[in-house]
């Protein structure tokens, strides 16, 4: 594209150098700039993309756009654009070069602190099933309806974001479920991209380290649906809101009538509302009232937690237009999602499940859930991340403790922190519980596997589908899946019973 017609979609930017110069691609990052690629310099938290504008250019940038004036020394022959905010102006090119493929596809994305991944696998599904061909973007996959590959991000970058859906819309895919994290949100990863439905599944603690506070975090989510509301980008994008959730009432209250609402929960007021939830092991049950019919919906998920990430995929997928019905029926045969109440296997009956449980609320739904499944014991293991909201250490150590009958306190991800400073700060919210702190992980899933009995259930909360450990001076290859699998292998043989 021309750069003249890529400016005329920002704010009054200054500009100065041939604005017929031709862009091919766009990055904030100098490490990437060849010919033909526009850099956008980019403050960020650790590093200033300003004091990389001599790279770009020794590299070959097309055009550098920053939010100060050139260097005196900046050479003619590169334009310079000077913008008042360089994060919209990187999303505006990388969409403008994919060729605004999010207005090409039908488009659901879910926001709130936790069911997100869930929420957007189920959609997934049932795009897929209904339409054949869907794409996704999440926190364990993103697959362009061609090739699903490991994710790097929960909302990618937006030339990634860009790109991605522009892959889907090559491979023909109708639609897609999409992740939003507020991260993304905040960095305008989003920015200028097009949805059809628009999912807030709750808002509890989590990322006070970046939002500083709650009421900071869930006005950074609900900007995202003012941000809609706004300018719905040539779309009808309709708002899917937990209505059970009192941050989810706060934003139906803050919205009003400005995007069309779907409310879902549990309570009388909601439009896809659930009612008689069951459950047992191996799946769950509940009866969905919706535009005026009942239905009955079968899933093989088990916890309430997951009525609402139901709920949501069936109030986004009708919101694009998908059969309540055909909703309905795929959801019977979803996928499990890795990592997510994942069974790893019993042996001498004992049950160990993988959850990626890692804020305070989610830690009460997983233990919560698998206590209503009436084990002997439920032993838990758990830690918290290195370098992330380390308010949340001691909460979920309590509500772990207040739900289980034992825990093991370990290492999740412990980044460039201490991994037994981390332990001790969740020591301090432990009530009664029986509890010893193991830190290495392994070991900590081995002492807990083997010393559960004859109907136990042991939980290993924290990294889900994660495949790796992150230490300040390496990363491991670490599977809590793997490793229950082998512990409860290696269970020694329960001892003989005396005739
Ligand atoms: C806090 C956070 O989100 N940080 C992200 C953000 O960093 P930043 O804006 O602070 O950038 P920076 O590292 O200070 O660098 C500033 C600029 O200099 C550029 N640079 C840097 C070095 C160089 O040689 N040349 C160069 O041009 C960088 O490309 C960048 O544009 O932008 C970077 C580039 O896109 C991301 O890599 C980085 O993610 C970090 C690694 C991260 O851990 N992010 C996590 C917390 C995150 O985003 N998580 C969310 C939510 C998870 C969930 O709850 O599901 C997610 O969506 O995944
Ligand atoms: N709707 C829900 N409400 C509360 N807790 C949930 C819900 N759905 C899932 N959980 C719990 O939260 C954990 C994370 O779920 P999921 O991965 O779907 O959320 P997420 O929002 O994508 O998380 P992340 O932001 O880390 O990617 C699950 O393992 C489960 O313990
Ligand atoms: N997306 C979340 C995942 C946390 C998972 C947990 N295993 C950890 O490493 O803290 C985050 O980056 O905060
Ligand atoms: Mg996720």
């Amino acid at each position: 594209m021309i750069l003249r017609d890529l400016i005329a979609h920002l704010d009054r930017p200054l500009h100065a150098g041939n604005l017929d110069t031709e862009i091919q691609a766009v990055t904030s990052d100098s490490r990437l700039v060849g010919p033909g690629v526009a850099f956008v310099a980019v403050r960020g938290e650790s590093q200033d993309g300003r004091d990389f504008i001599p790279a770009a250019l020794s590299r070959g940038a097309a055009v550098i756009i920053s939010d100060t004036a050139a260097d005196e020394g900046h050479p003619d022959e590169t334009p310079f654009i000077q913008v008042s905010d360089t994060r919209h102006a990187l999303a505006a090119f990388a969409r403008l070069l994919a060729g605004e493929p999010s207005k090409k596809l039908r488009l659901a994305g879910v926001t709130g602190t936790n069911g997100k991944t869930t929420t957007a696998f189920l959609l997934h599904h049932l795009m897929k099933r209904v339409w054949h061909r869907a794409g996704m973007i999440g926190t364990v996959v993103v697959d362009d309806g061609e090739q699903a590959k490991p994710a790097n991000f929960t909302t990618p970058g937006p030339v990634e974001l860009n790109a991605l859906l522009a892959s889907m819309v090559e491979h023909g895919c109708r639609g897609a479920a999409m992740e939003v994290s507020s991260h993304g949100i905040d960095q305008k990863r989003i920015d200028g991209v097009a949805f059809d439905a628009a999912v807030f599944t709750n808002l509890t603690q989590d990322h006070l380290d970046y939002h500083g506070t709650l009421d900071a975090y869930a006005a950074t989510k609900f900007s995202w649906f003012e941000s809609l509301a706004i300018d719905p980008l040539g779309k009808k994008p309709v708002a899917v809101v937990n209505f059970d959730d009192g941050y989810g009432e706060k934003l139906v209250d803050l919205l009003g009538d400005r995007l069309p609402l779907i409310k879902y929960g549990f309570n009388v007021h909601c439009d896809f509302r659930a009612n008689n939830f069951k459950q047992s092991a191996r799946g769950m049950e509940f009866e969905l009232t919706a535009k005026g019919k009942s239905y009955l919906v079968r899933a093989p998920l088990i916890g309430r937690f997951n009525v609402y990430n139901i709920l949501s995929a069936l109030a986004a997928a009708s919101a694009m237009k998908i059969k309540v019905r055909d909703a309905v029926a795929a959801i019977a045969e979803a996928p499990q999602v890795p990592g997510r109440m994942e069974f790893c296997g019993t042996k001498d009956g004992v049950t160990v499940f993988v959850d990626y449980a890692h804020t305070p609320d989610a830690v009460t739904n997983a233990c919560r859930t698998l206590k209503e499944l009436n084990p002997n014991r439920l032993i838990t293991v758990f830690g918290c991340g290195g370098d992330r909201d380390k308010k949340k250490r001691p909460l979920m150590g309590k509500a772990a403790s207040e739900i289980s009958d034992a825990c093991i306190i370990t290492s999740d991800n412990p980044r460039s922190e201490e991994p037994e400073a981390i332990l001790k700060e969740i020591e301090s919210g432990m009530t009664g519980t029986r509890y010893r702190s193991v830190v290495d992980r392994a070991e900590a899933i081995r002492i807990a596997i083997h010393a559960a009995g004859q109907g136990d259930i042991v939980l290993i909360a924290g990294k889900g589908h994660e495949t790796y450990q992150q230490f300040s001076d390496r990363t491991i290859d670490f599977d809590d899946r793997r490793e229950a699998r082998r512990a409860l292998a290696e269970r020694p043989e329960p001892p003989q019973r005396k005739r």
